[in-house]
Order: C-alpha cells, then sequence, then structure tokens
C-alpha cells in the first residue's frame, strides 16, 4: 500500500505523512531526501527546478515506490505538482493520493517560521503556479488539524474500497494475533471468521471494531464480502484448526478462487494430508503453502518463526509479508525460510512440536527431581534454574518454567493447583508414527508423548498409587554435587531431544528428495518459536559444517562429559521411584546409537528360531540370508 501525501512546500506533507506512517506503520519517506545534488544545490540559490531537473529524480522515486509496494507499503512526501509528475510517479496500480491544500497566506506563514530547510519562501509563487489540480484522490484542507486529516483519509481509504494484501480464516488465538501483527507492519489485512448462529457471531467484524487503533484492519462476516476485498492474486492464510475443517474451508473458497491465487494453511496440519492439498489444489491452479507458524499467541503477534513450504513460487511472492512479520534471529534476519516441497514445511513444524514435547518433558522430569528429590521449594527450584539459564543453558521454555514456578495465587503456588493431566492435539503422535513409518529411532521423543497419554489417567494412577503405596524418595546425596549432576544430565537430554529430531527430518529429507537445509531449519528456530535456545543457535552453526549432531567435535565433547551424569541421575531418580521417561529413553537412544556390539544378534537368532524369518552372518561378505535349524544344530552342538 503506498500513499503519496503532496502538495507545495509548506502544506504538511512532512507532518501529515509523518502521521500516516505512524498510524499504519508503514515507512515514511521525503521525496525530498532523493533529489540529486545539483538539485538541491539549484533550490538553495533560489532558483526553480526545471522538468529536465526533476523528471530523473521521480523516474527514482517511480522505481522506490515499486520496491516499496513488494516490501509491504510506504507513505511518501512529494510536491507532485504537475500531473505528468504524478503519471511518473505512478508505477503501481493502486496509490493512495493525498493532496494537501490551502490558502497562499497560510503557505507563507507555515514557511517562514521553517529552519534549515533549502527552500526559500520566495519559490511558493512558483510553485503555486505549477500546481495541477488533480481530478481523482483525496483533497484536504491544511486547515484541518493532522489527527482530523488521519481520520478523514482512513474513513476515505474504507470508503473507496481499498484492497487488502492478505485475508485470513480463523480468528482464533492465533489468528487474530497475526493479523494484528501483519496491519502493525503496514500490511493491510482483512479477517474472517465462521458464522455459527447463536453461538459464533460477528466475530471477525467485532475483533475489527474493537481494533480501531489499526486502521489497515478489516472484519467480515460474510465470506463473499471478504473475499471480493482481497487484491489478487488473493493470498488467504487458514488459521483454523486441522483436519476436516482445513478440506471444508476449502471446499467453501474455491468456488470464488481464480488461478494463481495463493492459499497458506499456517495451522498445525499433518504433513501427509498437506503434501495431498498441494498436489490437488496445484491441478486447480491454486497456489498451496503449508506452512508451519511457531510461537504461540505472543510470537504470532510480535514476531513467529515460520516454516513455510509448497508452492515455491508463490512463497517468493510472500516473503516479503512474511519477512516483515516473522522474528528477527540474532543477526537481524527474519526467522522464515522456504522449507522444501509439498508439506515439507508441516512436516518440520511436527518435529519441532515432537521437540517441543521431548523438552517440556525433561524440564518437567528435572522440575520433580528437584522439587521432590532434593526437596527444593519452587521458588529456591526456580532460583537453580536462573543459574542455568545464564550458564549457557538459555531457552525459552526453561524461562517460562522459571515464571511458571514463581507464580503463587492466593499464597499457593498455582502449578500445584493444576490438574497433572497432559493435553495434547496431534503433533506428537504424527511425529511417532512418522517416525515409525521410516524406522527411526525415536524414544526420547516416543515417550514425551507417551508420558502425557500416561497422565491423561489419573484415577487409575491414584488407585494404584495407594495400591504400591508409591512416593518419591528425597536424596540423601550432597546437594551442591547432585546439583551439578543434574544440570549436565539435563543439558545431555536438551542435545539427545533434538539429535533425535534432526535426525528424524535428515532421514526424511533424503527418503522424500525434499533437500532440507538444515542450518536454516535451526536457524528459523532460534528465534520466535516455542524451542527457541542457545543450543539452537549452537546448530545454526553445527550444521554448516557437520552432517549431524551426534558427529560434530564439540558436541561429541560434551556427550561424553555429560553420559555419567545423565546415567547417575536416571539410576538415583529410579531408585526412588521418580518416573523418568525421556531422561532414561533418551539415555539409552544415545547408548544404543553408540554401541558397537549390540544384543540386536541374539533377536535375529530368536526370529530365525521361531519363524525361520533368517539372519545375516558376521563371516559372510557377501551378507546372505541364511536360516539355521536351531534344534538340530544345538543337538549336533552337544554330541561336540
Ligand atoms: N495456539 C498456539 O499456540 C498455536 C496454534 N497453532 C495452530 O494454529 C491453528 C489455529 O490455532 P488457534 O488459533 O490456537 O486455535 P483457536 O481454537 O484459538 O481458534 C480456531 C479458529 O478456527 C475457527 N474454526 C474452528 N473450526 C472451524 C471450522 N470447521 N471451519 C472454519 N473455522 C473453524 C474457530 O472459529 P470459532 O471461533 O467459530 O470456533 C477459531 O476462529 C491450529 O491448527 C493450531 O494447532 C500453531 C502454532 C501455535
Ligand atoms: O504448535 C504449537 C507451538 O509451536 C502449539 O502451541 C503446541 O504444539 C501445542 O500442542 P499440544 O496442544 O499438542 O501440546
Amino acid at each position: 500500500m503506498i500513499f503519496i501525501v503532496t502538495g507545495v512546500s509548506g502544506s504538511g506533507k512532512t507532518t501529515i505523512g509523518t502521521l500516516l506512517s505512524e498510524k499504519t506503520h508503514l515507512p515514511f519517506f521525503d521525496a525530498d531526501d532523493f533529489h540529486p545534488g545539483k538539485n538541491v544545490e539549484k533550490m538553495s540559490q533560489g532558483i526553480p527546478l526545471s522538468d529536465h531537473d526533476r523528471i530523473p529524480w521521480l523516474e527514482h522515486l517511480a522505481e522506490k515506490i515499486q520496491d516499496w509496494e513488494r516490501g509491504g507499503g510506504a507513505v511518501l512526501a512529494c510536491s507532485a505538482l504537475k500531473e505528468s509528475y504524478r503519471q511518473i510517479l505512478q508505477s503501481i496500480p493502486e496509490i493512495y493520493w493525498i493532496h494537501l491544500q490551502g490558502e497562499r497566506l497560510i503557505l507563507e506563514e507555515r514557511l517562514k517560521k521553517r529552519k534549515n530547510h533549502y527552500m526559500p519562501p520566495g519559490l511558493l509563487d512558483s510553485q503555486l503556479e505549477t500546481w495541477e489540480q488533480p481530478a481523482y484522490g483525496l483533497h484536504l484542507d491544511i486547515n484541518n488539524s493532522p489527527e482530523e486529516m488521519a481520520k478523514i483519509i482512513f474513513d476515505y481509504m474504507h470508503t473507496t474500497q481499498a484492497p487488502s494484501h492478505i485475508g485470513i480464516i480463523g480468528m482464533g488465538v492465533m489468528g487474530k494475533s497475526l493479523a494484528l501483527n501483519f496491519v502493525e507492519k503496514g500490511i493491510p489485512v482483512a479477517v474472517y471468521n465462521r458464522h455459527v448462529p447463536g453461538k459464533e457471531e460477528h466475530v471477525a467484524s467485532d475483533f475489527a471494531s474493537s481494533n480501531k487503533g489499526f486502521p489497515l484492519l478489516k472484519g467480515f462476516d460474510k465470506l463473499d464480502d471478504f473475499l471480493a476485498d482481497i487484491k489478487s492474486p488473493k493470498k488467504i492464510l487458514l488459521m483454523i484448526p486441522a483436519g476436516k475443517s482445513i478440506d471444508q474451508q476449502i471446499d467453501q473458497l474455491l468456488p470464488f478462487l481464480k488461478e494463481g491465487d495463493i492459499l497458506i494453511d499456517g495451522g498445525n496440519s499433518f504433513y501427509e494430508d498437506s503434501n495431498k492439498r498441494v498436489q490437488e489444489l496445484t491441478e486447480k491452479g491454486i497456489a498451496f503453502l503449508p506452512m508451519g507458524v511457531s510461537g504461540g499467541e505472543e510470537g504470532a503477534r510480535k514476531g513467529p518463526s515460520l516454516m513455510p513450504g509448497g508452492h515455491q513460487k508463490a512463497y517468493k511472492m510472500l516473503h516479503p509479508y512474511f519477512q516483515k512479520i516473522a522474528a528477527k534471529d540474532a543477526q537481524g534476519k527474519a526467522c522464515v525460510t522456504y522449507v522444501g516441497p509439498d508439506g515439507a514445511g508441516h512436516f518440520v513444524k511436527m518435529v519441532h512440536n515432537s521437540i517441543e514435547y521431548a523438552e517440556m518433558q525433561v524440564i518437567a522430569e528435572t522440575v520433580h527431581l528437584l522439587r521432590f528429590g532434593l526437596k527444593l521449594s519452587p521458588q529456591d527450584a526456580a532460583k537453580v534454574l536462573k543459574g542455568w539459564l545464564s550458564s549457557g543453558l538459555r531457552s525459552f521454555l526453561l524461562e517460562i518454567t522459571i515464571d511458571i514456578l514463581e507464580t503463587k495465587e492466593n499464597d499457593e503456588f498455582l502449578l500445584d493447583l493444576i490438574l497433572d493431566q497432559a493435553k495434547q492435539k496431534g503433533t506428537g503422535t504424527w511425529s511417532i508414527s512418522t517416525a515409525l513409518k521410516f524406522q527411526i529411532p525415536y524414544s526420547a521423543l516416543f515417550e514425551a508423548v507417551t508420558a502425557r497419554q500416561l497422565s491423561a489417567n489419573k484415577s487409575d494412577r491414584t488407585r494404584f498409587a495407594k495400591l504400591y503405596n508409591h512416593r518419591f524418595g528425597a536424596f540423601a546425596e550432597d546437594k551442591v554435587l547432585l546439583l551439578d549432576h543434574l544440570k549436565n544430565a539435563y543439558a545431555l537430554s536438551r542435545i539427545i531431544n533434538h539429535e533425535t529430531g534432526f535426525h528424524l527430518m535428515q532421514e526424511v529429507s533424503k527418503a522424500l528428495d525434499w533437500e532440507l537445509n538444515f542450518s536454516e531449519i535451526a536457524r528459523v528456530w532460534t528465534n520466535g518459536c516455542i524451542i527457541r535456545s542457545s543450543l539452537m543457535e549452537e546448530l545454526a552453526t553445527l550444521f554448516k559444517n557437520s552432517p549431524s549432531i551426534i558427529e560434530d567435535r564439540a558436541m561429541m565433547g560434551k556427550i561424553k562429559e555429560w553420559k555419567p551424569d545423565l546415567a547417575y541421575m536416571v539410576g538415583l531418580g529410579l531408585q526412588h521411584d521418580f518416573p523418568l521417561p525421556s531422561m532414561s529413553a533418551g539415555l539409552n537412544y544415545l547408548l544404543g546409537r553408540i554401541t558397537e556390539n549390540s544384543s540386536a544378534n541374539l533377536i535375529q537368532a530368536q526370529r530365525d528360531y521361531f519363524g525361520a524369518h533368517t539372519y545375516i552372518r558376521k563371516d559372510d561378505p557377501q551378507e546372505l540370508p541364511v536360516h539355521t535349524d536351531w534344534l538340530s544344530l544345538k543337538n549336533k552342538s552337544r554330541t561336540i
């Protein structure tokens, strides 16, 4: 969206332009700042500029306008006195022309008060003579106050039906926050929510009316009005639950869409569903972008991590918008990258969530050990975690855990008032089924999902706890030493969780030919998302040089150093009746990955014994499957 505020010197272009820029959150530019030196010199000497002077400057501005439009828009203050000048500036189809007009006397008074400006008041007459009254745009009397003029401009925009650049369907937690994020970055957005009589009525229009401070936001209660407001090619972001609702919503939209329109599914859809949708919609000429979005409500509002995949050409069109709303990494680069074809964006988000599950579970196990093994109060446990935060273990999930441990309600810790039944929406389970499908070990992350399932049956747990007289045992060991072991155990569990998730992505990427870029994936996860951490920052660099976490030299050093701590804490915790599903599974996974001579030879022998499933001999260079008649060989062995 481009606004050009025109008018002669002293009409208040900068004041109105700056105010518009503040209200729309679009950047402000003053055309005078783009004059070449020779023009500035002429004007300072009181010599009026000729068309010969102005045309290259206007042509340069016209190119800039195209760049700004691609980047989401801008407000430009430019005298644009003649129609021919304005025609040069009209380098894109839609421009909001705001023409400021006032009496000569007022203009002269204003110019006299100006300091540090190279335009002497004597040039006013020449400007007024040159001014050609445009027959379009909004003409504003400069006698109005700037605030009044801004209001008139926004009313005008709504009545002239300025098209929105993006449409968002689903005004739940994420849809609302993303909509405000877009408009705050100067991108006009139309929002829509389904109508459920008596239950969900006027959700989108109420949301827009309750956010009057964002003039680029428009709410619609009818799907056709909403769609009519979005400029072509239409870019529509779905922020609704995964599954059937996505297919139903797409079916409702299809009759209104044209070839080249773009649909983005920003929810947590299963990537195999997204694979199919990309194919089906491509056949219909609609570009489909399955996009992982992470960061929760706050991330969506202030800067999420975005993982789009699917139609790459459509992604390129959306990149300037995504770049504006995404979180920024430590180098200031937006946390968004084109992940890969088909449902790759949703696949990567699914793995993100399974790492999220495991990270949450490991923290929960750690806090349990701190509180009931080491007998620390929630505040003291929080103090320990704060120390870890500042000594190399920074992570968003650890930060919020500290806040949770410090939160009281009427003298009671809120945490202790929360029922211990963890819910889940599906991404964890889908990760497990994917790992099983591709035969990739996923134990620590699998256990995080199982732990939530175990937690669900509170009544059984309560009964069985009584039957078994279960209680946590307190640790008798030295607290300082235990805290050291526990910190290292936690640090290693984190590494294992990430190794597991990235390993799955590496194997699936190979199998599906997706060519995922792991350094980029880690980079877009360094900010905005739930699993952002100092470790993720290390991984963004690590994957530039190492094929995997487990083979990286620096990581190997840490893994070797902290392995005894994890083994010690898991052993101690289990002996004292603490369930530690993710920590212990993580350790087992690690040991399984680094064991050369595993016990799997016995499994093969058993399979062959009872089912003639065959096995491969170590001493056969050709590795051919063989079967043994175990009983007859055993009987023969006896006689030897
Ligand atoms: N919350 C989070 O932290 C994150 C969520 N996500 C994902 O984003 C998506 C949206 O999540 P969130 O905003 O939290 O969910 P909410 O439950 O807050 O909102 C869901 C929205 O979808 C609408 N909706 C529900 N069913 C349908 C349907 N059948 N057809 C059309 N619209 C429907 C709801 O409308 P109504 O008000 O009428 O019910 C509501 O506007 C989900 O896929 C979620 O997994 C992704 C990242 C983080
Ligand atoms: O996608 C998210 C964050 O990135 C969701 O907030 C998170 O996955 C919640 O999932 P669940 O309800 O299964 O715990």
